[in-house]
């Protein structure tokens, strides 16, 4: 294949990941879901099966300072960090919207109020929650509890999604979350029906159909989620990790880059001198890599044997090669097996890749098919590289895209359901919008 279509960025790291920097804040609440989702990671070392993947969640969005007091990344992490610290333990990382639903679209620094047991904080005289009443630490409740392979919500779920009615934040089935006399309001576009056939609604009934649209076996895979999947594919460079990053951004759901994937196996290959012409060589070796991705979309992580390999996946050795392991069908039914892990395990993700709406996630309710003229995604690759040779990157891009699409198994694809959408003229904050606009009506 053509080699190298992605060099070493010119800052000496290896391509940084586009994190949707200019995507509006704001739209969780909009969404009427609250910062932080309790996680947003997944935690995917199963046993039996020789990849694992770890994921960090998303509580320390807990902390995220208002876009003001974030003017670049250094600080903002500091202040995460320090957010993260001061929150540990605090039951505000549980609050929702609701009746508090102010205090959930405020993201400045908390007041060290007590809160309701709902997480809100008092808002009347006589409202402080008496010590021996308060609940413990949601956070520490679901730490303990969750564990690799668990994918039991616990008590309190992420805001605008459904909890159990049990535990310190009971309430009965169809019951308003923050208001209790108040009945909990229909989703848009969910029927009664839907209902009657409990949470996966038209999820399930879209899963009838799931033997006939996959091509990869999902026996013994719990790849349902019961929370909102937005598959983003396309060809390379078309946009879609800054794209799907801003938008898990906006949208307060986790992200999961299935290409840094196929690019951590095929590091973990190379480093094991294991010859990537013989596709069962690469098939018998890949049993043996363990790999782990955090989920944060603020800051995804790949893990390989521990190792994180963030950085040397980006390099020319392996952007040359990647296509190659990708084609392997036993390396990507280890894959997709574990992206399905990490969307069931997830409360609501975006998933991008190649074949993510036509095999690993074909019932995501929202499917987008993100494009970009050649012309216009070689320009930018060569922009963030720092390549000067345009017309060689053009080339590396397309001989990529030829094999990816090209290959026998869940090749480059959009799905039959998917919505394209065409960002070449388009900036990175308007793809972004018009993606949220596109799951916004779809929900
Ligand atoms: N709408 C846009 N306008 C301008 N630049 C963009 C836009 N979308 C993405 N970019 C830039 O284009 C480059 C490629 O984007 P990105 O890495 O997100 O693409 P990708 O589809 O994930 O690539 P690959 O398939 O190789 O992983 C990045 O530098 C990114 O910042
Ligand atoms: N769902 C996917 C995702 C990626 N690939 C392969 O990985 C390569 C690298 O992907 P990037 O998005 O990081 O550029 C890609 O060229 C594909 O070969 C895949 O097969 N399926």
């Amino acid at each position: 294949m053509g080699r190298h279509d992605r060099g070493r960025h010119r800052s000496g790291r290896d391509r940084p990941r586009g994190a949707a920097r200019g995507a509006r804040r704001g739209s969780a609440a909009r969404h009427g879901r609250a910062r932080p989702r309790p996680c947003g990671g997944a935690r995917l070392a199963r046993p039996a099966h020789p990849l694992g993947a770890h994921g960090r969640t998303a509580q320390r969005r807990a902390g995220r300072a208002p876009r003001s007091r974030r003017p670049g990344p250094a600080r903002r992490h500091a202040h995460r960090r320090q957010r993260h610290r001061a929150l540990a333990g605090h039951p505000g990382r549980q609050r929702r919207a609701g009746p508090c639903g102010a205090a959930a679209r405020t993201r400045g620094p908390r007041p060290r109020h007590r809160l309701d047991r709902c997480g809100h904080r008092p808002t009347g005289p006589g409202a402080a929650v008496r010590p021996g009443r308060h609940p413990p630490d949601p956070g520490q409740a679901r730490r303990q509890a969750r564990r690799p392979g668990d994918r039991v919500r616990l008590g309190a779920g992420p805001p605008g999604r459904a909890a159990p009615s049990h535990g310190p934040h009971g309430r009965g089935r169809g019951q308003h979350r923050g208001h209790p006399n108040r009945p909990r309001a229909r989703p848009p576009g969910r029927t009664g029906r839907d209902r009657r056939r409990g949470d996966l609604g038209r999820y399930a009934r879209r899963g009838t159909d799931r033997t006939r649209l996959v091509r990869i076996p999902l026996e013994g895979v719990a790849h349902v989620s019961k929370s909102l999947v937005v598959a983003i594919d396309g060809p390379s460079g078309s946009g879609k990790s800054s794209t799907s990053r801003g938008v898990a951004d906006r949208l307060s759901l986790a992200y999961l880059d299935t290409g840094a994937m196929y690019r951590a196996m095929t590091w973990a290959l190379l480093e094991r001198r294991v010859d990537l012409q013989d596709p069962d060589a690469i098939a018998k070796a890949a049993d043996d890599v363990r790999l782990t991705s955090g989920t944060d979309p603020l800051d995804p992580t790949i893990h390989v044997d521990g190792i994180d390999v963030a950085g040397p996946i980006r390099g020319d050795d392996v952007t040359g090669s990647v296509s190659l392991v990708a084609a392997v069908p036993h390396v990507r039914e280890m894959l997709v097996d574990l992206q399905r892990e990490t969307i069931a395990q997830s409360d609501g993700i975006v998933v991008e890749g190649r074949d993510i709406g036509s095999t690993v996630a074909p019932d995501a309710p929202v499917k987008i098919y993100l494009v970009a003229d050649p012309a216009a995604r070689a320009a930018r690759r060569a922009a963030e590289t720092g390549a000067s040779d345009t017309a060689a990157t053009e080339l590396a891009l397309a001989r990529r895209d030829e094999i990816d699409s090209t290959r026998a198994a869940s090749p480059l694809a959009k799905a039959d359901d998917a919505v394209v959408v065409d960002g070449t003229h388009l900036t990175l904050e308007e793809v972004i919008d018009t993606i949220v606009g596109i799951v916004d009506a779809a929900r």
